[in-house]
């Protein structure tokens, strides 16, 4: 380690040999690992201990069929475990941490899977999910036998749908006829077009005789979500055919809640779009054919995990009793929600196999037509920096656009002066515009205060709003043209992306800024200017700051620990492993051909519903 002028050595340990004869393992040239000296105790004590388990240890303790290690071209475990700790080459090392990374992946898949197929009802849903993710070819069917709902509200938009969408909506209304339950992720770049994509599989269910939900990770979404369904239901021909549609989030009176709880219980209410209130006991559906989930992965497990288990068990006993009365089990009536997820979060491919594992994928990768690239500066925030932005917010308020203007915190802090604060702000930034109303956003106002707000951006009473990250997501205003990120350095790159995507969203050519505070940060957001592609953005971010920064603390919790495993690096084996779990399953979908595996997998993931 270099320290100034000179260089210091910390932590080391030295083997020393006696001479070349020497039997010590250390110094035949081979390869031999380095034990960390954790709680003060000797590297050299724990490599003894390490060696005499070894020794001890069972050549019969691989769980995992000796087939599938063949065919997967992995070490069996006990030579893995003398492999990693006693290499005889490099080769055998290699070979040794391959074993350790595909199980790390491998129970992870398994389990994912498992509890899929344990939450399914008949064989016949088993054996078509495994067979959905097998074959590929099974994913990507597209179908135009549109149910006459679907095609009127088609027909009833402002604007033609992209090739893509009409790939995505295809796909999706082909699994949606499937005696199958769809358990499929909808991913797209922002501003791509993913919720009108939402909005006709809904209908599709709904021009079937079915209930849809739409939960969403935000009241504000929730409420720009059914405002949009509305206008476009207003556009359709036809009244009698119109689906009843009703908005239910925290903030719904008990009153109000308690009518459309009652409607969805009748079946009057054939669409629900809301927060997690959807998830609520109280909640109950007469027959829930699809649930979208917006933003999928700004759920934390847990309540997706209970979306999934409301779900589930909602129609295990519906089945159990049509089974008691009329003996028609099967009948595809009482057959589980199809789930579709949505998200703008561009994952990398590795991370949403281990995500998503038991997810089918669906991806838009066009943008509507008409969209002009966001043009993206980087400045420092010092006094040039911040007057180079303003002069670029009055040229563009002036040609009639509108600005957001984005701060890493609500209320100015002590402990933190070099950030920007949205609320203390508001006076420097009204006397700066003084032709120009300002809004404030931010999550610590009440629900109609947020709305208020957002409304009257959206219809122009304001032309430049102060907010914190609450616009990150899936905020629309079509016409906002300039978007200023304070303190960017804060901020991951995906992040970034995804606040960028509030601007350029219609025909107006849009800029996005970010202000760094410090000069070392400048590097970091150059990337940005030069790549507006969300895949790869995610991919460096997923490299320099690994799935925790990428994902946020909610859904990278979601994750387990890897020890040997790095998913940015990994993922090859990453899919090996998902191969492997389908083939064992497909095998035997309850592992009880497989004790010894069944039982490492308890140990291992808890075999409970997802989110118990
Ligand atoms: N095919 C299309 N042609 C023109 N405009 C479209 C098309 N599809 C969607 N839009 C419009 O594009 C905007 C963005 O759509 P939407 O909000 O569905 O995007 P999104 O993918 O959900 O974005 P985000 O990930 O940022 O939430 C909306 O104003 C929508 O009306």
């Amino acid at each position: 380690m270099s320290t100034r002028d000179r260089y210091e050595m910390h932590e080391y340990s030295i083997d020393v040999l006696e001479d070349d004869s020497d039997s010590n393992i250390y110094g035949k040239g081979r390869p031999y690992p380095l034990y960390p000296s954790k709680g003060g105790m000797n590297p050299n004590l724990l490599r003894d201990i390490i060696w005499k388990a070894l020794q001890t240890l069972s050549m019969d303790i691989d769980p995992i069929p000796e087939d599938i290690c063949e065919e997967f071209g992995l070490l069996r475990l006990h030579r893995a475990y003398v492999g990693i700790h006693r290499p005889t080459d490099l080769n055998e090392a290699d070979l040794a941490r391959r074993r350790l990374i595909f199980d790390e992946f491998f129970y992870l898949q398994l389990a994912r899977l498992f509890q899929m197929l344990e939450a399914l009802g008949t064989r016949i849903e088993k054996i078509g999910l495994l067979d959905k993710f097998r074959k590929d070819e099974l994913n990507t069917v597209l179908i135009d036998d549109w149910s006459n709902l679907t095609k009127k509200m088609l027909k009833a938009l402002p604007y033609s749908l992209t090739p893509s969408q009409l790939d995505a909506v295809s796909e999706i209304i082909w699994d949606l006829k499937r005696p199958v339950p769809m358990n499929r992720l909808l991913q797209g770049d922002v501003g791509c077009g993913k919720t009108v994509v939402a909005f006709l599989a809904c209908m599709e269910v709904i021009g079937s005789g079915y209930q849809a939900a739409f939960m969403v990770p935000t009241e504000l979404l929730a409420i720009q979500h059914y405002e949009h369904f509305l206008s476009l239901l207003e556009n359709m021909e036809e009244d009698q055919f119109k689906p009843s549609v009703s908005l239910l989030t925290g903030s719904t009176s008990s009153k109000q809640a308690r009518i459309i709880r009652q409607g969805l219980q009748s079946g009057d209410i054939s669409l629900v779009i809301g927060t997690h209130s959807l998830i609520a006991d109280k909640v109950d559906f007469s027959a829930l054919r699809i649930a979208v989930v917006d933003e999928q992965h700004r759920f934390g497990v847990i309540q997706r995990g209970r979306f999934n288990n409301k779900l589930y068990s909602a129609c295990a006993s519906l089945r159990a009793g049509a089974a008691n009365t009329d003996g028609s089990s099967t009948n595809d009536a009482y057959m589980a929600p199809h789930v579709l997820a949505l998200t703008a979060t561009p994952i990398p491919r590795t991370l949403a196999l281990a995500l998503y594992g038991d997810m089918s994928l669906t991806q838009i990768t066009d943008v509507p037509p008409g969209r002009i690239p966001v043009e993206t500066c980087t400045f420092e925030g010092n006094e040039n920096g911040f007057e180079n932005v303003y002069q670029m917010m009055q040229d563009e308020l002036q040609k009639g656009g509108k600005v957001y203007l984005v701060y890493p915190i609500i209320d100015e802090s002590e402990q933190l002066p070099q950030l920007r604060a949205a609320s203390s702000d508001l006076e420097t930034i009204a006397c700066k515009f003084k032709g120009y109303n300002c809004g404030l956003l931010h999550g610590r106002m009440k629900i109609d205060e947020k709305d208020e707000a957002l409304r009257r951006f959206r219809s122009g009473e304001t032309r430049i709003l102060l907010s914190t990250q609450v616009i990150e997501i899936g905020v629309d205003v079509p016409d906002a043209s300039m978007i200023v990120i304070m303190n960017a350095e804060r901020f991951g790159i995906a992040q970034l992306h995804q606040l960028r995507g509030r601007v350029g969203r219609g025909a107006r050519k849009s800029r996005c800024i970010f202000l760094s505070s410090t000069a070392s940060g400048l590097n970091r957001l150059k990337v940005l200017e030069k790549s507006s592609d969300g895949f790869y953005l995610a991919n460096v971010d997923l490299l320099h700051r690994g799935p925790g920064d990428l994902l946020g603390k909610k859904q990278s919790g979601h994750l387990p620990e890897f020890p040997v495993a790095r998913l940015e690096v990994d993922g090859n084996i990453l899919q090996d492993a998902h191969l492997a779990a389908l083939k064992i399953l497909t095998i035997s979908h309850d592992l009880e051909q497989f004790p010894k595996l069944k039982a490492e997998l308890s140990m291992r993931q808890p075999l409970c519903l997802l989110g118990d």
